[in-house]
């Protein structure tokens, strides 16, 4: 028996990395009627059965497990944001980095299209970015042809395993091209002119890039709030989470209840106000929510 990961799922067979090779296994019986199924990211023992093929014999417990790309054990998520083209939004930017803290992946913030912007812009955006340093994201930029691009990720995918993130037309392929070029992913201008969908149904991979594993298929672009509680939500502000442990009663959800440490904080600018109002909007709509049986 040995340990591996499974780096590659494809018609029942899982592929698991060891030492350099990739042994072609399939799961045990018994998972199927436990109704587990071995992930991609799972580190597993398996028995070898020959030269290169095996059996799943044991998932280990997963940190974290993604549905959409299906992935288990991710560390992070380059969360990839247009300035431009779809526009820059601390909305819909909040509305991903929750999501990822729930899932406990780490958000990377990565500004796409920076090349569109104009002066007065960038100086407006430039405010946004010192904000959500200052939570602890950290924030990085890039444009069209951005040479610099792969030096300054390397640091950061670094013995990690990375998802991408993102609404659709950011350059979310575009940054895979660029880190993984074997890809060829089709962007939007070619799948323009060819009058055809572009993601083709495709198993996920996790691609090793030389310092870390990558996935091949970007994920949480459909998204919603449909397993975080509204106790949960605080935590998914990293600002608001620390702050609340200062609130007078516990499980506060900082509305209308005395004493609350966020809602000074607010007050005192240490909170931003768009942070918490977008905090109080998603709470509503987690409130709003039918309760599922
Ligand atoms: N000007 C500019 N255009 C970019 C940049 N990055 C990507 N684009 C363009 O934006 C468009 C969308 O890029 P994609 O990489 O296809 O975006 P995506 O996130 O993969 O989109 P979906 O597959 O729909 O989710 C393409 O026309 C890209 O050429 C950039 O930094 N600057
Ligand atoms: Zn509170």
């Amino acid at each position: 028996m040995a340990q591996g990961q499974i780096r590659k799922a494809l018609s029942g067979y899982y592929y698991v990395y060891h030492e350099g090779e990739l042994i072609q296994c399939r799961g045990r019986g018994v998972f199927r009627n436990r109704g587990e199924a071995p992930l991609v990211g799972d580190i597993v023992d398996y028995t070898k059965e020959g030269e290169s093929d095996g059996y799943i014999m044991k998932i280990y417990p997963r940190f974290n497990e993604l549905v959409r790309p299906p992935i288990a054990n991710v560390d992070q998520a380059l969360l990839v944001f247009s300035v431009k083209e779809p526009d820059f939004s601390t909305l819909l930017l909040d509305r991903f980095l929750v999501v990822l803290e729930s899932y406990r992946v780490k958000p990377i913030i990565c500004l796409t299209k920076m090349d569109l912007l104009e002066d007065e812009e960038l100086a407006g955006l430039q405010k946004y970015i010192e904000d959500y340093r200052k939570i602890g994201y950290m924030v990085i930029d890039t444009f069209k042809n951005d040479e610099t691009l792969l030096k300054s990720l390397h640091p950061i995918l670094q013995g990690k395993t990375s998802v991408l993130a993102g609404q659709s037309g950011v350059g979310k392929s575009t940054l895979l091209n660029t880190l993984i070029p074997e890809l060829q992913l089709k962007t939007n201008d070619i799948s323009q002119s060819l009058g055809r969908g572009k993601h083709t149904t495709r198993h996920v991979e996790l691609i090793d890039i030389g310092n870390g594993l990558l996935a091949d298929t970007p994920g949480f672009s459909s998204f919603d709030f449909d397993t975080i509680e509204k106790e949960e939500l605080t935590y998914c502000f990293p600002e608001i989470a620390s702050i609340s442990e200062n609130c007078k009663f516990r499980g506060c959800l900082h509305l209308k209840e005395p004493k609350c440490a966020v809602k000074d904080a607010v007050d005192q600018g240490e909170v931003t106000q768009y942070r918490y109002e977008h905090y109080l909007e998603f709470l509503q709509e987690i409130s709003d929510r039918k309760p599922r049986y």
